[in-house]
């Protein structure tokens, strides 16, 4: 969706890596935002992203073929996109993947990104497809909806690029601003937490696992509220999970042969106590903002 970061440029350089051409699309879906989202405040950087990519495909020796940046009127040409819950126009479901994890938070998400993805494939018809670990419930639907339509393309899911501190890159990370930012690493902390005890301590059972996860937080929790106001940030769990790999479905343990998904979601509420000079991020904190982040735990070889 642009605003461009490392991230990014690591699905083009596997691309680049593993084909002749690289397509690459910048495209702010509408109809993947709800209409409560951030549609309008969505960070746009095109001039910026144009610049990343002249600098990259310099060093891929000019293997990126075409920036596809279409309108909406493009992408949809029939009707106006509408994200509202009926959704009137033609869409896909992948269900009951849509409706799981991030679909509880984000109803209309994957209904408009299976849509737009199948528009991108259909009007690109790539022989792979290059997409994040880091929104991973994106990727299985997409390798679903390949699946079940029968698509010809190959997904190919490229590891998440962190900051130093191990903060996922996201587009969004933008709107944190600098005390917000410095807490932000906590989720993907819980997340390690709880794939330490998997791998190192031995634990196989959901308890045992996301008990680690949940105790960091809370720990966090309580350290901010020591903190006066000038200097506290406020968080909620949106979830934290353990689920099969395939299916997203909560599992009561993990089998070793299969692995599992670790994943979570939390939002980094408004600061309190803001003082006239602090650095706000983009949109002046107005409003929450939503992290998301997970690990695989990788099946064991027998
Ligand atoms: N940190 C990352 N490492 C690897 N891939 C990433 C990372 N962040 C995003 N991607 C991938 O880049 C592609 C485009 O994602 P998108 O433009 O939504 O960026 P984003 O940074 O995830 O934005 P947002 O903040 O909206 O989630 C997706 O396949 C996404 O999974
Ligand atoms: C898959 C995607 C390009 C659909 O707009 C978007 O959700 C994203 O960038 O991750
Ligand atoms: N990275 C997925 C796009 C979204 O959150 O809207």
């Amino acid at each position: 969706m642009g605003a461009l970061h490392a991230g990014h440029l690591s699905l083009i350089r596997l691309a680049a890596q593993e084909n002749d051409q690289v397509f690459v699309s910048i495209y702010v879906n509408p109809t993947q935002f709800g209409l409560n989202e951030d549609l309008d405040s969505y960070p746009k950087t095109w001039e910026k992203d144009i610049t990343m990519l002249e600098e990259l495909n310099g060093e891929l020796k000019g293997r990126i073929n075409t920036v596809f940046a279409p309108t909406t009127k493009t992408m949809y040409p029939t009707l106006p996109p509408d994200s509202s819950i009926p959704g009137t126009g033609s869409f896909l479901t992948i269900t009951p993947l849509a409706n799981l994890l991030e679909g509880k938070t984000r109803p209309v998400f994957f209904r408009g990104v299976a849509t737009v993805c199948m528009k991108l494939f259909n009007i690109c018809t790539p022989e792979r497809v290059y997409f994040g670990q880091k929104d991973v419930q994106q990727t299985v639907i997409i390798k679903r909806m390949v699946k079940d339509f029968h698509l010809n393309t190959q997904v190919r899911v490229v590891g998440t690029e962190r900051e130093e501190d191990g903060l996922a890159m996201s587009s969004r990370n933008v709107y944190l601003g600098s005390r917000r930012r410095k807490v932000g690493t906590l989720l993907y902390l819980a997340l390690r937490a709880a794939e330490i005890a998997y791998t190192t301590g031995g634990k196989r059972t959901r308890e045992e696992i996301l008990a680690q996860a949940w105790e960091l937080t809370k720990y966090i929790s309580r350290e901010q509220d020591l903190l006066s106001e000038h200097e506290r940030v406020g968080f909620e769990v949106d979830y934290l999970s353990l689920a099969d790999p395939e299916t997203l479905e909560e599992v009561q343990s993990v089998d070793e042969g299969v692995g599992a998904v670790l994943s979570g979601a939390i939002k980094m509420l408004p600061l309190e106590g803001v003082r006239p000079t602090e650095e706000l991020g983009l949109g002046g904190d107005k409003g929450a903002v939503r992290l998301i982040d997970n690990i695989i735990l990788r099946p064991v070889e027998r």
